[in-house]
């Protein structure tokens, strides 16, 4: 799915209602009735719903949803901010058409507002919406600051006001703290930055029927990775297929001490499908890792604590991990840089790998191209520096990922690959309880595996790591967040490449 900036979003409305002919407030009609739906399927008419409105088409929103929630017997009461703003048409347009029966009360300062019992009320935030293009200030940021801080639900139309969604807000500004909110058709980028996603709360989209001919067309870097485009990719394994069919795996992990890091990525590259595993890994982890992931092959290294050289006939592998639990050692470093002078294979660096780069960033010259990092944002900040906002890690990241013609995933909640044509896919699944040691292992092994299967570098991004999150959601609702640990990403695997692939059958 793309994402649109807010100045393309205003261009696909426009172009909808032209080429749809839609009439006055047609369009808002539809995005009022998307948002409705929404809420009366999760809320019911107990609580008293509270609306506050901007001048804008945001504010048109929140007068036909208190319109339409009437209509279904929701006791709504509306609340507009008198600034002096002029009002938009489709504003106007609403106000007339709010019946006299819904209570609207305009209000010159904060003292202006009655009482708001909690138990009894539920906001809903129409002040501000795409159409934002500066701070806010005055009664709009008291009346920000005011519904933050009464401890009532907040429900946000669009976008929460105050959020620039295109760009980094002010440290200061008044931003909406959303419980919930309800995106027109698409997600905004802020939404998927943990500075700024914060303020979204738990974000849905819900489609108004903007022109996809128009959203086809539009050019944007930003996009959003559904289980639709995921199940795309995915191929299911042909009838006569062998396991030479699913290439040859190698993993360079784990040092005394951090042997689970070598299991783990094993264990996640084994249940990926790949047709056959080897791992190099230093001795001291020989029995632990033929006990703990009999299918794979161990290569022990001469060294009993850490990786010293790279095994031997490197072209027999159609991918190469290295990274997870490897340790920094100087003869570790050695082998990376030669590693990278001979290895024709995939590869994918993660972990220590990365912080080996980042400490002789020479080494970064030498990456083959199509090679894949997955840093997370300290590892990130190593290699690329630090950055003032996420706004800004984005760009770094655009010229990382262009100058080295590499791919990268940059982990988080909404983990974000980077491709060296400066494209940016945002992963859509996975939870906080995947925030624990050796999840990101895992997704090494899963993203080796289906390099060695010969997916290309950026479906192999985007299929792992949408792969990845799914099975932490499946685990989650077996294990809950609290208690989910790596292992459990890996054991949820095959459900996750199964659902895939009933999907892909689907078609
Ligand atoms: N287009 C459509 O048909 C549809 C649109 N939809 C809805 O419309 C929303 C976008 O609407 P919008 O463009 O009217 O912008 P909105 O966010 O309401 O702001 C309004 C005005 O506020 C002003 N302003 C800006 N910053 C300010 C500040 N700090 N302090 C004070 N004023 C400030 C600025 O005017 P200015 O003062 O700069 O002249 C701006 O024009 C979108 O999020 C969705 O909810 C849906 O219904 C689908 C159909
Ligand atoms: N809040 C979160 N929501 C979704 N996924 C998360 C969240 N926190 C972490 N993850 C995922 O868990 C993994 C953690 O990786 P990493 O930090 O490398 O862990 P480790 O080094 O311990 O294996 C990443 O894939 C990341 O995207
Ligand atoms: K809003």
């Amino acid at each position: 799915m793309k994402i649109l900036t807010a100045a393309q979003l205003r261009e696909a409305d426009a172009f909808t209602i032209e080429r749809e002919k839609l009439g006055p407030g047609e369009l808002m009609e539809r995005a009022a009735t998307a948002f409705v739906n929404w809420y009366t399927a999760h809320f019911t008419s107990e609580k008293e719903t509270l609306i506050f409105c901007g001048p804008g088409n945001n504010g048109g929103d929140g007068l036909a949803i208190a319109r339409l929630l009437h209509q279904q017997q929701y006791p709504v009461r509306v609340f507009l901010p008198e600034t002096g703003s002029s009002f938009s048409a489709d504003f106007s347009l609403n106000l007339e058409r709010l019946p006299p029966e819904i209570p609207v009360q305009r209000y010159e300062s904060l003292s202006g507002l009655p009482h708001f019992e909690k138990e009894k009320s539920r906001f809903i935030d129409a002040l501000f919406g795409t159409g934002l293009n500066r701070p806010l200030t005055g009664l709009y940021a008291e009346t920000i600051a005011f519904l933050n801080a009464s401890g009532i639900e907040i429900i946000a139309v669009d976008v929460p006001s105050g959020l620039f969604t295109d760009s980094p807000s002010p440290e200061d500004a008044p931003i909406i703290q959303a419980t919930y909110t309800v995106s027109f058709e698409m997600p905004k980028l802020a939404f998927l930055l943990p500075k700024t996603g914060e303020f979204a709360g738990d974000w849905q989209t819900v489609p108004i029927g903007l022109n996809q001919e128009f959203i086809h067309a539009e050019r944007t870097p930003y996009h959003f990775t559904t289980e639709e485009a995921v199940s795309k990719i995915f191929r299911s394994r042909p009838k006569f297929s062998h396991k030479g069919t699913f290439g040859h795996a190698l993993l360079m992990a784990g040092s005394y001490g951090k042997m689970g890091a070598a299991v783990l990525t094993a264990q996640a590259c084994l249940r990926s499908g790949v047709g056959l595993l080897s791992v190099a890994i230093p001795e001291c982890g020989y029995q632990i890792l033929q006990i703990s992931a009999p299918e794979a092959m161990v290569l022990p290294d001469p060294s009993e604590s850490h990786l010293t050289e790279f095994p031997a006939d490197l072209q027999k592998y159609s991918a190469i991990g290295i990274g997870p639990g490897i340790g920094q050692q100087r003869e570790t470093r050695q082998l990376l840089s030669g590693l990278l002078d001979h290895a024709e294979a995939k590869l994918i660096l993660d972990a220590d790998a990365l912080n080996l780069l980042a400490a002789d960033k020479k080494l970064l010259n030498k990456l083959p191209p199509e090679t894949i990092l997955t840093p997370h944002p300290k590892e990130f900040e190593r290699l690329a520096g630090s950055a003032t906002d996420d706004f800004q890690r984005l760009e770094l990241l655009r010229e990382f990922c262009e100058r080295y013609r590499c791919y990268v995933v940059l982990k988080g909640a909404y983990s974000c690959i980077g491709t060296p044509s400066g494209n940016f896919y945002f992963n859509s699944t996975g939870n906080p309880g995947m925030a624990t040691g050796g999840s990101g292992d895992a997704l090494t092994g899963i993203i080796t595996a289906l390099r060695a299967q010969h997916y290309p570098p950026e479906e192999a991004c985007i299929l792992g790591v949408y792969l990845h999150g799914l099975a932490g959601d499946l685990a989650k609702a077996e294990k809950g967040e609290t208690a989910l640990i790596a292992g459990d990403i890996i054991a949820y695997l095959g459900k996750a490449f199964q659902r895939i692939g009933e999907r892909a059958t689907e078609g």
